[in-house]
Formats: structure tokens, C-alpha cells, sequence
């Protein structure tokens, strides 16, 4: 398979999921276009309209995925034969789905990934743990991104990145490894490709502002908790 992205560097995933403010047609293509002026080298997003949307405005490669919960089940990152076909159909470069070993998930996504690779599209696994990377890479996945550590109950829950995930695991694969999940600043980033990662992806810190808001104003909270009884 041809390189996705045209060099290494930061990916920037635009979503907003109904009930959230920026949940509104075509806001989500603003966003990629705002990520392509600024420098990013690929663009992420969930369900069909909006990677149409995305595809028509902006140049860059674009990862999809569809976010759906299915009753009974924890995998909801484009669980079934039918959402990647649909994301296939939008025109997405790459497909992300969920990679974690839950519910006999590495036996279901196989066909999934034949799917992908018959129609010469890319895939992206999102897992949780090194054993989830490696595992994925031997079932075909062509990237492995650490989306989900932090989102499985035997993860590790941290507030920032899980870094140690990305130095062992660009100790092991051969296929590109991206870092994903609370990357909240520049000098994160950094660390993140220090520790091994070929690219980055970033979400809420840039496309959620309702997050970056709570950020500055838990922050300032606190501050003034911290000085209220000095006044
Ligand atoms: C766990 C899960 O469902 N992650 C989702 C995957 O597509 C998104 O909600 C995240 O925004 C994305 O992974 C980027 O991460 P962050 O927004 O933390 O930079």
C-alpha cells in the first residue's frame, strides 16, 4: 500500500457528536479546512457527512471512522461490516476501527480489514494496550493508533498521553505508530513523536471548545480557591 500522508506530523481529528455545540452540518468541514491552513498533514472524522463534506474542501488525506453504540456491546468505533462500507463510500483514505481485544473483536475485524484493503483503502487500528498493537499489526492493520488507552477498563486511566504505550510499542512495529488521546498542547506532541510515533493526531484540544474553555476555567477555579482567603 502507497504512503497515506505526504510526511510525518501532526493529524487533526474534527468531531463533534450530537448533543455537543459544534454538532451542526458543515462545521466540521470549517474545522479541517482551519487544520490545513495551519499546517496538519491528514484530517480525522466520524460518519459519512462529514468526511463528504471534508473531502470537498480540504486536500488532505482523511481518516473515517463511525461511531456507533450497538446494544449489548463496548465497541462502538465503526463496529460492523456496514459502517465501513459506509466510510468507504464517503471517500475516507483510511478506515479507523476499534483493534481492542474485547468481545472476540480480533476474529470479527478480519473481514473487516479484507473489506478495506480489496477496496485500496487503509486501515487504521484504534487500540488500548502493546498486546492490542502488536496484534493488530499481525491481522494487517497499516497503522496502529493508541486511541483507545485510557477507554478499556484494563487500560490505564491518565490524565495526558500514554507515552510509555508509544515508546514500547515503536520499539516493536514495523507499521507507522500514532500517537492519540489527550494530547493537549504543543510540547505534548513533541513528546509524543520524541517517544516514537511517525504521526499525531489531535482532537478535543483543537476542534472541542467547550473542553479548551473548561480547561482555562477549572484552572482559574482553582486559582481562586487557592487565593479567596488571602483577600
Ligand atoms: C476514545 C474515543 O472514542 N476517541 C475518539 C476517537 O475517534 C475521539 O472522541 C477523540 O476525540 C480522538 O481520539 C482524539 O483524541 P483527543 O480528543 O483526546 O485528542
Amino acid at each position: 500500500m502507497k504512503p497515506i500522508f505526504s510526511r510525518r506530523g501532526l493529524i487533526v481529528s474534527c468531531q463533534a457528536l450530537p448533543g455537543e455545540p459544534l454538532y451542526w452540518q458543515g462545521t466540521m468541514a470549517r474545522m479541517a479546512q482551519a487544520a490545513e491552513l495551519g499546517g496538519a498533514i491528514g484530517i480525522r472524522a466520524n460518519g459519512p457527512d462529514d468526511i463528504r463534506d471534508i473531502k470537498a474542501v480540504v486536500k488532505l488525506p482523511v481518516i473515517g471512522l463511525l461511531k456507533r453504540d450497538i446494544p449489548g456491546s463496548d465497541i462502538y468505533i465503526t463496529p460492523e461490516l456496514v459502517d465501513v462500507q459506509a466510510i468507504i463510500e464517503a471517500g475516507a483514505d483510511v478506515v479507523a476501527m476499534d483493534m481492542t481485544n474485547r468481545e472476540d473483536r480480533a476474529e470479527k475485524v478480519v473481514p473487516l480489514i479484507r473489506h478495506c484493503h480489496e477496496a485500496g483503502v487503509a486501515v487504521m487500528a484504534d487500540i488500548s494496550t502493546f498486546e492490542e498493537g502488536v496484534l493488530a499489526e499481525s491481522l494487517g492493520a497499516d497503522l496502529i493508533s493508541t486511541t483507545m488507552s485510557g477507554y478499556t477498563p484494563y487500560s490505564p486511566k491518565q490524565e495526558g498521553p500514554d507515552l510509555e504505550l508509544v515508546r514500547q510499542l515503536a520499539r516493536k512495529l514495523t507499521k507507522p505508530l500514532v500517537a492519540e488521546g489527550r494530547i493537549w498542547s504543543p510540547a505534548e506532541a513533541e513528546e509524543a513523536m520524541e517517544a516514537g510515533a511517525e504521526y499525531v493526531v489531535v482532537g478535543g484540544a483543537i476542534t472541542r471548545p467547550q473542553f479548551i474553555t473548561q480547561k482555562y476555567a477549572e484552572r482559574l477555579g482553582r486559582y481562586l480557591d487557592r487565593t479567596a482567603s488571602s483577600r
